[in-house]
């Protein structure tokens, strides 16, 4: 018999109190990269996004994200198809240390006015590792095939 340890970093989430009654964050299928992250507006009052208009949307909970690791707040492929409605700032950055309300910066990037109502999948965020480098400043870059070049330089 082989006993098999969850080798999975634990993602600790608190819950706040607009959080209250939403489902957790949850990966939606078993090789899903993203949980998929709810709003958590008030059920009596949607928020209507306008054409061309941003929000700050809350999720409402914390996320305590493992060192060494990140949270990529990403949109939705449904919705930004469908809608139009995608994250401004994506992939937004969770830090390992932020203790606030994870929120997704959505905008609306479609010709239709988007109600946002309580409970509503918005976004995805996915744990990546991730590296923090040391810094050291040198006077004079190396050496290489490509040098300088970039932006097209190797043709389409
Ligand atoms: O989509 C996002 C992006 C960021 N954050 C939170 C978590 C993150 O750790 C913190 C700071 O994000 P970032 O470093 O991108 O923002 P900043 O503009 O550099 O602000 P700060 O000066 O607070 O670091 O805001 C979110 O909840 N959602």
């Amino acid at each position: 018999m082989t006993i098999h340890h969850d080798t999975r970093p634990t993602l600790n989430v608190i819950r706040l109190a607009n959080g209250e009654g939403l489902d957790l964050p949850a990966y939606e299928s078993k090789g899903a990269a993203g949980m998929d992250l709810r709003a958590a507006v008030d059920a009596d009052a949607p928020l209507t996004l306008l054409p061309g208009k941003r929000a700050l949307v809350p999720t409402g909970f914390i996320f305590e994200i493992p060192e060494g690791f990140e949270g990529q707040v990403r949109p939705r492929s449904g919705l930004a198809f469908k809608y139009g409605m995608t994250c401004l700032n994506s992939p937004g950055t969770v830090d390992s240390d932020y203790r606030g309300e994870v929120k997704v910066l959505l905008v609306n990037l479609g010709e239709e006015t988007f109600i946002v109502e309580r409970g509503m999948r918005i976004a995805q965020m996915v744990i990546a590792p991730v590296t923090q480098a040391r810094i050291a400043e040198i006077a004079e870059a190396s050496e290489t095939a490509r040098g300088a070049g970039g932006f097209g330089s190797t043709g389409v």
